[in-house]
């Protein structure tokens, strides 16, 4: 095994983390990413690819979407980890080929089963965008080349750990845009989620995107997410009121002294109770209970749950009450969570409350309390939100985040562009589903304020465009459509990641895929990230290239005859 940055970080992780883990090669990978988690169909034509004697026979394919989701314009590339690490463990066990042997007809020649044993991903080379880049469409993410038969082996597997992974990825960075750099989001969609395995992945992208942790504790231990939460209603329904408690005590921070905490609580219920317009009968004494036990577990990090039975009547009058007795106690509380009503109002509210005591008291920490909130919120609720005004500094996102329920599925497809060298083109009424044939190159050129311009792609082997020199951008395949460019800066988007059985590329950890997100993002011009009618950002193809596919769809689209 190489010694790279990122098997340094995994081996730090400590072995005990990846129990459930399998390491078929040099990574360890979430067991269910293997060479059979794929279409039957990869596997049957596989075989009559064999049977013709294409095993030499070289293939380049594309592995790209042509919508951004959400009704946006752009995209978050994300995945690519996972599909290095399926590449290096790449291999049929003994009883994946028994299953096959089994499982296709009687007519298959064993000969091909020892083909497929020896099979590995070493001849293959993949070129890759960065992992955390902004991505568009019709720009091949992966650039596949190598055996036709093992690079077809691979298509469902590779789309599926890019397909989740960019949709949850490009969700939770809308989400902070339209949550701002000023409120944390939090991310409850494990129970929610496309089962086990899809919430694992959730909170993962989720954290690549742009949210600050996670609830899900598995999710946390293995790759690193700050795991964060509050507590259920369930909690705080089960207590009735405070004489059935049994722990009352609690030590002072500093002093040591010993006191009845719930008489405390009490006290400055009462005391608090005409500051916050309630009575004191209104506010549940079962509620009460339950922060007062919350709290005593947790001093130095009291959250309480305050809608259970009403929010501004009970919640906050019994929440007030807690913290400030903690303070007594020289403990710092950190906040409440409401999950229910209006949120713009309540948050208000609460805020103004948290003001009121702060002045009164003379506790300057009360003003400044987090206000978490959570109950099916998505984009628009955000936006809605901001538009309202509210005093929210932390959401707590679950169903419509990891569902993905606006848009559920993210349509990237791996289309064969070339094979033994020459050229493939996919023709379709639908314009835009004609593939992009041959081997391309793809730039980023930037204009003089840093913000990205267009995307280029190239034939490879022609020269790649220069910053301070025009280029001709042209739609691929409106004629009329085209631009000169001058940028100020080039990038060139691909890398190569893998060949000859070898990741070539340093996998960084995923909190620093989560900054360079951010990055790539400030270089996209607000109007294409926009909310409402967001701007197509341009993706072109060089003069060389628009010729090169218009005679390639001229020579192969049939000539129809009319009589
Ligand atoms: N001020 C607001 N502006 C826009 N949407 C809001 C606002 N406050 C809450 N929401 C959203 O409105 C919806 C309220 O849903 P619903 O009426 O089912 O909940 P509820 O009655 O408040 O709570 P529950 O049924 O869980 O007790 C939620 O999706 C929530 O995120
Ligand atoms: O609303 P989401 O964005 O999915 O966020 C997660 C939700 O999970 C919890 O609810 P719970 O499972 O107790 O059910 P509830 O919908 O009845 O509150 C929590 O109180 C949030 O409301
Ligand atoms: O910690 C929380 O508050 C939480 C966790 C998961 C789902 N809903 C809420
Ligand atoms: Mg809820």
């Amino acid at each position: 095994m190489e010694d790279t940055e990122a098997n340094k970080a995994e081996a730090s992780n400590g072995a005990d983390n990846y129990k459930f883990l399998s390491r078929r090669g040099s990574h360890r990978q979430n067991g269910v990413i293997q060479p059979l988690l794929t279409d039957l169909y990869q596997i049957t034509m596989a075989y009559a690819y064999w049977k013709a004697e294409k095993t030499t026979d070289c293939a380049v394919f594309d592995l790209f979407f042509r919508k951004n989701p959400f009704h946006g314009e752009f995209t978050i590339f994300a995945g690519l980890e996972e599909v290095m690490k399926f590449l290096d463990n790449f291999h049929y066990s003994d009883s994946d080929i028994e299953y096959l042997r089994e499982t296709l007809p009687q007519s298959v020649e064993p000969a091909f089963f020892d083909f497929l044993k020896n099979l590995t991903a070493n001849d293959i080379t993949v070129h890759a965008i960065d992992e955390g880049c902004v991505a568009f469409p019709r720009i091949p993410l992966l650039r596949i080349e190598g055996p036709l038969i093992v690079a077809q082996l691979l298509e469902t597997t590779l789309l599926t750990l890019v397909n989740y992974a960019s949709l949850v990825a490009t969700n939770a960075a809308r989400y902070r845009i339209a949550a701002g750099h000023n409120v944390q989001l939090l991310e409850f969609g494990l129970r929610r989620a496309q089962g086990p395995d899809g919430g694992l992945s959730a909170s993962k992208y989720a954290y690549l995107g742009g949210f600050d942790g996670t609830s899900n504790v598995l999710a946390g231990k293995l790759y690193k997410i700050p795991v964060k939460g509050t507590h259920a209603h369930a909690y705080i329904s089960s207590f009735s009121d405070c004489k059935e408690l049994k722990r009352r005590t609690i030590k002072h921070k500093d002093t040591g002294e010993e006191v009845d905490f719930i008489d405390l609580c009490r006290n400055w219920k009462e005391k608090l109770t005409p500051d916050l317009d309630v009575l004191q009968e209104e506010a549940s004494d079962g509620e009460l209970a339950a922060f007062a036990s919350y709290a005593l577990a947790f001093p130095d990090s009291f959250v309480a749950l305050v809608d259970t039975y009403d929010t501004k009547r009970s919640g906050l009058l019994n929440f007030c009450a807690v913290a400030m007795a903690l303070d007594e106690m020289g403990y710092e509380p950190r906040g409440i969570r409401i999950d229910s009503g209006d949120l713009a109002y309540l948050s208000t509210l609460a805020r103004q409350k948290f003001e009121q005591i702060a002045k009164k008291f003379d506790r300057d920490w009360f003003r400044t309390l987090s206000i978490v909130a959570s109950n099916d919120i998505n984009e628009e609720t955000i936006w809605s939100l901001n538009e309202q005004g509210h005093q929210i500094n932390c959401f707590g996102i679950g169903t419509h985040l990891v569902t993905c329920q606006r848009q559920p599925a993210l349509g990237c497809v791996y289309k064969l562009v070339e094979i033994n060298h020459t050229p493939k083109i996919k023709l379709s009424e639908d314009v835009e589903k004609v593939t992009m044939p041959g081997k391309k190159d793809v730039y980023r050129l930037y204009g003089a304020d840093g913000h990205a311009l267009i995307d280029l792609l190239v034939q490879t082997g022609e020269d790649a465009p220069q910053a301070g020199s025009k280029v001709l951008c042209r739609h691929p395949f409106h004629e009329s459509k085209r631009a000169w460019v001058n940028p100020a800066k080039v990038e060139p988007l691909y890398h190569l990641y893998w060949k000859d059985g070898k990741i070539l590329r340093a996998l960084p950890q995923l909190s620093d895929i989560r900054q360079r997100v951010a990055d790539f993002l400030k270089t996209i011009r607000q109007d294409h990230k926009r909310n409402l009618n967001p701007t197509p950002y341009k993706v072109a193809v060089s003069d060389r290239l628009y010729h090169f596919i218009h005679d390639l769809w001229l020579e192969n689209a049939p000539i129809g005859e009319l009589s």
